[in-house]
């Protein structure tokens, strides 16, 4: 089978390699569909991320979908041909945190597209049954591969604790922060207000259903969030990582609100007024990849409340992975995408 690795950086390779066979808890998939992430970007740029390096070669990818090719001798419920969306996190089972349902956690999770465990940008994936989500007809398997991002959504959301009424901020509007959006709007909140820093996410934030559009690089983001939102944000979502936007998510909460840091941002220090912090009584928190939401983002998929196919930029096929991981570097394009089988 042809898979697309990571050699270097900027070096990626189309090489014909095995097809794996599913062990008994695995099936088989045929991935067709697979997005492009911006943490696939950063290892493709810079052939590292933090300490973690890619020292063997690397299959990038871990939005994916398919159909069931083979199903081990164990696996029950899948047939050859279902559609599948793939959850490209599998943690160890055993420990404290995937005990009591918070696998996110799990310090020994093998997770695609991470040096050991490769992605998807191949045409077969052999994976554990019970992390694969079959998709209802109505549901595409190019949709379906975004379940991935939404389910970071979810998680935000989540945390945020967002309940309806709610007005939320989401800072940063890459397809983290528009699918947060999204599922903070499913979630019930009634106002919801964007920044970005680039116009056409601003429109698309728009497009997507943003209330308030705010551009971040005309002056004090805060203020305006506090006009548009009654003195605040009562859920704030930084789905950038900037260092910047983390300062404007601080500044931008109500009294008694929440704010959600999503955005990874390996060197963000950034001062804290505890004082302020307290007399708000702000909980600042953490949202970490996910745990059991696949499910919630194939029925919000099902039930049209998420149009994820609006994010989508390009589908390229696999056989032009370079110049794919190129595109989506253009800090316009929202979502590129690589169809895997089609030539
Ligand atoms: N916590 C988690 O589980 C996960 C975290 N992430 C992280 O979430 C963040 C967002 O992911 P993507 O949407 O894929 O990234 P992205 O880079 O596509 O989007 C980030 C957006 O933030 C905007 N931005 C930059 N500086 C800003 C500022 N000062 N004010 C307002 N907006 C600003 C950019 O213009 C861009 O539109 C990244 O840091 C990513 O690493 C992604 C997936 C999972
Ligand atoms: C940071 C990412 O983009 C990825 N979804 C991950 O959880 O590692």
């Amino acid at each position: 089978m042809r898979a697309a690795e990571l050699v270097d950086a900027g070096d990626v390779r189309l090489r014909d390699v095995d097809r794996p066979e599913p062990a008994s808890d695995e099936v088989l998939v045929e991935i067709t569909d697979v997005g492009i992430c911006g943490s696939d970007l950063h290892w493709y740029e810079h052939g590292r991320m933090g300490d973690r390096i890619v020292e063997e070669p690397l299959v990038l990818g871990h939005e994916s979908a398919g159909r069931i090719a083979e199903v081990g001798s164990d696996v029950e419920g899948f047939s050859s041909g279902d559609r599948v969306a793939v959850e490209p996190g599998v943690p160890c089972r055993r420990c404290e945190y995937c005990r009591t349902g918070r696998y996110n956690l799990c310090p020994d999770v093998s997770f695609m597209a991470t040096p050991g465990t490769d992605g998807a940008f191949r045409e077969y994936v052999a994976w554990p049954a019970d992390f694969v989500h079959p998709l209802p007809d109505s549901v595409s398997t190019r949709d379906g591969a975004l379940c991935e991002p939404i389910s970071v959504g979810l998680q935000a959301v989540d945390r945020g604790e967002v309940d309806v009424g709610d007005s939320v901020l989401v800072v940063g509007a890459g397809p983290i922060g528009t699918l947060a959006m999204a599922c903070a709007r499913a979630a019930g909140a009634s106002e919801i207000a964007v920044t970005d820093i680039v116009d056409s996410k601003l429109e698309r934030a728009r497009s997507f259903g943003a209330d308030h559009a705010i551009d971040g690089r005309a002056g004090d983001v805060a203020e305006r969030v506090r006009d548009h939102l009654d003195g605040g944000a009562d859920v704030v979502i930084e789905a950038s990582g900037a260092r910047p936007a983390v300062e404007t998510a601080l500044d931008s909460v109500a009294r008694d609100g929440i704010v959600v840091l999503v955005g990874l941002a390996p060197d963000a220090e950034v001062p804290v007024s505890t004082y302020d912090l307290v007399r708000g009584q702000i909980d600042v928190r953490g949202s970490y990849r996910f745990a059991n939401q696949y499910d919630d983002a194939i029925a919000l998929l099902e039930d049209g409340r998420i149009d994820v196919g609006a994010l989508v930029d390009f589908a390229d096929p696999l056989s032009e992975i370079g110049e794919a991981l190129e595109r989506a570097s253009d800090p316009a394009i929202l979502k590129g995408m690589v169809s895997v089988g089609e030539e």
